[in-house]
């Protein structure tokens, strides 16, 4: 495997005739980790990643692959591994068929199309036709095309979507593996929540423009801290926790749950906790949620919450 480049992301902007899609965008995306694109629906993520792989000229500034435009390289293709959109695929060919297609393309033999189909759990749907897969399948199989050249950097845009449960925690060690060889991995998604256990960085952006970059870590530093009550007498619960000054989420009981739950926002489970013994109130449930990501990702994007993300309880 080639040296990992960064990705430099310098000043770019696009416009759509009157729409301005990206403007003023700078940030970096470094080898060995795995970063993710953030956004909400129609924030320039896609517009963005197709600049940086030469598929969209920019109206302003420039997108760099370690130290010049992708197109600038020799073999480009073998630097950078590409999934856009799992929608490309020849739906008449099989997964392997259309892997060999790509194969010849960045100077992969046929044996490497078997190989990466074996990579992304695939291999017992080698022969079936593309046009019968999941959108999950087409996934693996757009990851799968990407890895055919074994690129040191890999651009995957909303690969999460259409995977199960098992698909995403497959996605999440896979990268993780992937960023550990020291790969550069950047991964778009509009749901923080989605990739949040998969990244090590966060680029987020709202209409076209940098609203934060830093590790996870970083942006976890500006959560605040959550706890969950569950109190039986929710009116003086409602009551404490106005006297106390807390801001406060209703959270819908869970089956069998007694009480009425409130996230807590700002305050730690031994300051509810001690609050709510000093007043004699009865608690049937006092646990830490930790730091609410979705929270700050919303309260940076100005994107209301999508309450199925990110809640275990309904
Ligand atoms: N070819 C185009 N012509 C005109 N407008 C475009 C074009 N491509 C993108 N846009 C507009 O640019 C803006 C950014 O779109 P883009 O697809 O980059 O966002 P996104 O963050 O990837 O969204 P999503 O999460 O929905 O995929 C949108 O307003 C979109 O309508």
């Amino acid at each position: 495997m080639a040296a990992a480049p960064p990705f430099v992301i310098e000043g770019l902007g696009k416009s759509f005739g009157s729409v301005r899609a990206v403007h003023d965008l700078s940030f970096r995306v470094e080898p060995g980790r795995v970063t993710g694109f953030l956004g909400p629906n129609g924030s320039g993520k896609t517009t963005t990643l197709r600049m940086l792989l030469g598929l969209v000229r920019p109206t302003e500034g420039r997108a760099l692959v370690g130290d010049r435009p992708y197109a600038e390289h020799p073999v480009p293709g073998a630097l950078v591994g590409a999934a856009l959109e799992a929608t490309g695929f020849h739906p008449g060919r099989t997964g392997l068929g259309h892997l060999e297609v790509y194969a010849a393309q960045v100077g992969a033999d046929r044996a490497r199309a078997r190989e990466v189909l074996g990579m992304v759990g695939m291999s017992e749907a080698a022969g079936r036709k593309v046009g019968g897969y999941s959108l999950g399948m087409r996934q693996r199989l757009g990851l799968a095309t990407a890895l055919l050249a074994d690129p040191p950097a890999l651009v995957l845009d909303e690969p999460v979507n259409g995977l199960d449960p098992e698909g995403i925690v497959w996605l999440r060690q896979f990268l993780r593996h992937l960023a550990e060889q020291g790969r550069t991995v950047l991964v778009s998604s509009h749901v923080l929540g989605e990739v949040q256990h998969t990244v090590d960085d966060v680029v987020i952006i709202k209409a076209g423009q940098l609203v934060h970059a830093s590790s996870l870590s970083g942006l976890a530093e500006l959560a605040d801290q959550v706890t969950r009550v569950v109190a039986p007498d929710a009116e003086a619960f409602a009551r404490l926790a106005a006297d106390r000054g807390w801001s406060t989420h209703p959270v819908a009981g869970r089956g069998g749950t007694p009480g009425v739950g409130a996230d807590v926002v700002g305050a730690s489970a031994a300051e509810v906790g001690a609050a709510c013994f000093a007043v004699g109130l009865e608690l049937h449930q006092l646990a830490t949620r930790g730091t609410d990501l979705e929270d700050v990702f919303f309260r940076l994007t100005g994107h209301a919450a999508d309450p199925t993300v990110g809640e275990g309880a309904a």
